[in-house]
């Protein structure tokens, strides 16, 4: 894990977003964006439309993303705070770059309809429901991140949502660099 943290530099702070496709987080991230004015950078949609990669994955079924590009490209975005970003990963960040770790989480059979809706199947559905199960996610988190600033959210139902993104709301307003 590249630096230390200076995040006290920051007026505002940064928020990262992970979790397994499916869990929500785009959903969140934008709404909260909407209710702090903060800005939401979805790392996929970055990748696709900046070209961040090194091609199409056939087995997974996505693009291979390039992490020293997507770094540099938010080097200079993540400096000044108040952003809100969304990735189903977090390991190959700097931990310097965020306030708070959010790992959303979703309840298997729930997740396993969303990602059918989504048009998921065989082993790109599996696969996503395993990484749930076995938590990967949360441990990725736990094992970039300083414990205090990782948190685990259901998010089960538009219910989740909104009471997701007021307490992460109230976080964010109490935060001081
Ligand atoms: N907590 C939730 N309750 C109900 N539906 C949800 C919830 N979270 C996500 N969804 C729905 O599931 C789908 C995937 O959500 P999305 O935000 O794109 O997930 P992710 O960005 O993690 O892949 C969307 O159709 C979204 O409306």
């Amino acid at each position: 894990m590249a630096g230390g943290n200076n995040g006290t530099r920051r007026q505002r702070p940064n928020i990262l977003i992970t979790g397994t496709p499916g869990t929500g987080k785009s959903t969140t991230a934008s709404a909260l964006a909407e209710a702090t004015n903060f800005k939401h950078i979805c790392v996929g949609d970055l990748v696709k439309e900046k070209n961040l990669h090194d091609g199409w994955d056939d087995q997974f079924e996505s693009y291979i993303i390039n992490e020293d590009l997507v770094c540099d490209e938010l080097e200079d975005i993540m400096v000044g705070g108040g952003n809100i970003v969304d990735y189903h990963g977090c390991d190959f960040f700097p931990e310097r770059w965020f306030d708070a770790v959010v790992v959303l989480q979703t309840e298997n059979s729930v997740l396993y309809d969303r990602l059918t809706r989504r048009g998921y199947s065989g082993t790109k559905l599996s696969n996503n429901i395993e990484c749930e199960i076995f938590q990967v996610m949360l441990e990725e988190a736990n094992d970039s991140y300083k414990e205090e600033i990782v948190v685990a959210l259901q998010s089960n139902t538009l219910q989740d949502i909104d009471n997701n993104v007021a307490r992460l709301k109230e976080r964010i307003e109490s935060w001081r660099p």
